[in-house]
């Protein structure tokens, strides 16, 4: 096996790992460890390039950091990602080699699940390093975190409708979700519960014909989605939905989803904020799986009462966005980051 470090600026550190005996061939990146151990998901994709691959490990990684400092998890930003088709390279010499080379970090660098890697490979993983978080509860672990995403975003469009419209309840308000998957449907389900009315669309129609069957939603296709009139658009599949070509269709007064990246570009912040459309940021809104994952490092372990109550705190530092956004007249995407660094630096005067 051999490790290089691969120096990359505003990076505490990234390296390679090559292991010719179980063909792995992978990136670790740590970018800021001032908050605690860098925590972030093991991503298996066939990149074309290592360059790729090492753009995204890193982006990924800076990413963590901010959306662990503004959920308060305790935790850093890092990223791994293995290089290689996922139907072909899975072995369990090849998540232990991966493990070792986690190991090298020394447990500044700690994993979980992430696109491609299931609870299985990490268990291999764990063969030979202890720094992997996520496993299943049989395992000591927090297990599946859609759930309490889905539930984290509930209390996001919550707050999102309070700062909006001086009141939680959404029990008159329209909201329209795009992908109704692990989350997004789980969170139509609690939304129903708090008597709001749902309009859901997602391009696997059967899902769609099933959910609105057993709770009654209506749905519309997800081609033409963004033409129904709503209060709230919950983007809940894939990222970069708002755009240039969204942003003149958009009718709603606030967008708060689950999935990453929802803006294109963060200049697309700026231009809701000139539509008066009030944006909770992604990685704000969706950080509950994150805060459940670190409650695994809490004294005697795992506890969902903790977590509840870490996850019922998207509430203040949604709202902190929010204000922050306000005072300083800039979009909230980047009243997010700044809050962000704003933690980081606190605590790195502290030390
Ligand atoms: N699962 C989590 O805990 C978690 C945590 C943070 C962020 N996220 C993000 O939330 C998003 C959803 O995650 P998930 O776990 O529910 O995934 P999922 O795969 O279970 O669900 C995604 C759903 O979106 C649908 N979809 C895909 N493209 C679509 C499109 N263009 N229009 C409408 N529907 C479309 C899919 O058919 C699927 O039903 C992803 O962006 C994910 O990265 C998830």
């Amino acid at each position: 096996m051999n490790i290089t470090d691969i120096p990359v600026e505003g990076y505490e550190r990234v390296a390679r790992c090559i292991d010719e005996a179980s063909g792995l061939h992978a990136l670790i990146a740590v970018h800021d460890t001032t908050l605690g151990p860098a925590l972030g998901g093991m991503r298996l994709w066939n990149y074309a390039t290592e360059e790729e691959a090492l753009f995204d490990v890193t982006r990924l990684a800076k990413g963590m950091t901010y959306k662990s400092a503004v959920a308060d998890t305790g935790l850093g930003g890092g990223k791994c990602v293995i290089i290689g088709d996922p139907d072909k390279i899975k072995s369990p010499a090849l998540f232990e080699a991966m493990g070792r080379f986690i190991d090298d970090f020394g447990g500044t660098y700690i994993t979980a699940e992430d696109m491609n890697i299931s609870a299985e490979d990490l268990l291999n993983v764990k063969k030979t390093t202890e720094y992997v978080a996520g496993l299943d509860r049989e395992h000591g672990g927090s297990g599946n975190p859609s759930p309490y995403t889905a539930y984290g975003c509930v209390v996001g469009i919550e707050t999102a409708a309070a700062y909006r419209y001086g009141s939680k309840d959404l029990s008159q308000k329209h909201i329209l979700i795009q992908g109704v998957g692990a989350v997004g449907g789980e969170m139509a389900r609690l939304l129903k519960e708090r008597g709001a009315r749902i309009t859901i669309c997602d391009i696997k129609e059967s899902r769609v014909a099933e959910l609105c069957q057993k709770y009654g939603y209506e749905s519309v296709p997800e081609a033409t989605h963004l033409s129904v009139k709503c209060d709230i658009y919950a983007p809940c599949a894939r990222g970069a939905g708002i755009n240039d070509e969204t942003i003149p269709q958009l009718t709603c007064d606030i967008i708060a989803g689950c999935a990453n990246n929802i803006l294109l570009e963060p200049h697309h912040g700026d231009v809701l904020r000139e539509k008066g459309i009030l944006y909770a940021p992604d990685y704000v809104v969706n950080a509950a799986g994150i805060i459940n994952v670190s409650v695994e490092r809490h004294p005697g372990g795992y506890n969902e009462e903790v977590a509840m109550e870490k996850i019922n705190r998207i509430d203040d530092n949604l709202t902190e966005v929010f204000q922050l956004a306000d005072e300083e007249g800039i979009a909230t995407n980047r009243a997010a980051n700044r809050l962000a660094e704003k933690r980081i630096e606190a605590a790195k005067q502290l030390q």
